[in-house]
């Protein structure tokens, strides 16, 4: 852990509960922690038009500016406050808005390919896998994407098989072996007690 900051990656497949327990962590410590995403750092595509960016592989490591969530991490790290692109899934572009983030402790960091790129899984003082069943997750995508991401159901599957699932299992997967901790669905009690006790100790240090 370098400048008393401890970075904690949450990473797995899309639908796993990766959301769900990173979100359960920040509300279980609202003045210690601060939430990068890194899918609010998919590219900015304003100048691809929308019906080509439907098509764009989102799956794949390229579809990312990671190179600018590493920046906003190291500023985090070293105490200086960054302001976050803001993602929308139903435009897939950028937004205009930004998410203005204070440096906190405890850093999580949240992705389907968080611990794909060596740099920014070097960064990580603990990483996470959020492990589902296939089944499950793309159940649940279906019905977040319908209701959340502005997504119709052919959409929805023409995407998971043409991109989403052969990019889960050649980049997302693996990482899976790269974990510290592996938990089982991000509602577990279980995990997020032991994640959480882990959070407190940290904070008690100081
Ligand atoms: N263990 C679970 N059982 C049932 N629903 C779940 C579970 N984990 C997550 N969900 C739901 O599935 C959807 C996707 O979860 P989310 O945390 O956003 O996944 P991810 O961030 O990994 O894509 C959300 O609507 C969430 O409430
Ligand atoms: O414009 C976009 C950008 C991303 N996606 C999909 O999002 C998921 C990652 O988010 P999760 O919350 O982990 O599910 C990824 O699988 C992309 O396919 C998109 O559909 N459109």
């Amino acid at each position: 852990m370098s400048n008393n900051v401890m970075i904690i990656g949450i990473a797995g497949g899309t639908g796993s509960g990766k959301s769900t327990f990173t979100n359960r962590l920040r509300d279980a410590f609202p003045d210690d922690v601060a939430v990068l995403y890194h899918d609010n750092y998919y590219k900015c595509q304003d100048d691809v038009p929308f019906e080509e960016r439907k098509k764009v592989n989102y799956d794949h490591p390229d579809s990312l500016e990671t190179d600018l969530m590493i920046q906003h991490l190291e500023a985090l790290k070293n105490g200086i406050a960054v302001d976050c692109p803001v993602y929308d899934y139903s435009m897939h572009n950028r937004s205009d808005k930004t998410i203005h983030i204070e440096p906190k402790k405890i850093i999580l960091a949240e992705g389907i390919l968080l611990l794909e790129d060596p740099r920014l899984r070097n960064m990580m003082d603990i990483k996470i896998y959020v492990e589902a069943d296939a089944d499950e997750r793309i159940l649940r995508r279906i019905v977040r994407d319908v209701k959340e991401r502005g997504r119709d159901l052919d959409n929805i599957v023409e995407q998971y098989l043409t991109t989403v699932k052969p990019m889960h299992y050649l980049y997302v997967e693996p990482t899976r072996a790269l974990a510290d901790v592996v938990i089982n669905s991000g509602m577990n009690d279980v995990a997020f007690d032991v994640v959480r006790s882990k959070i407190q100790l940290i904070l008690e240090e100081e």
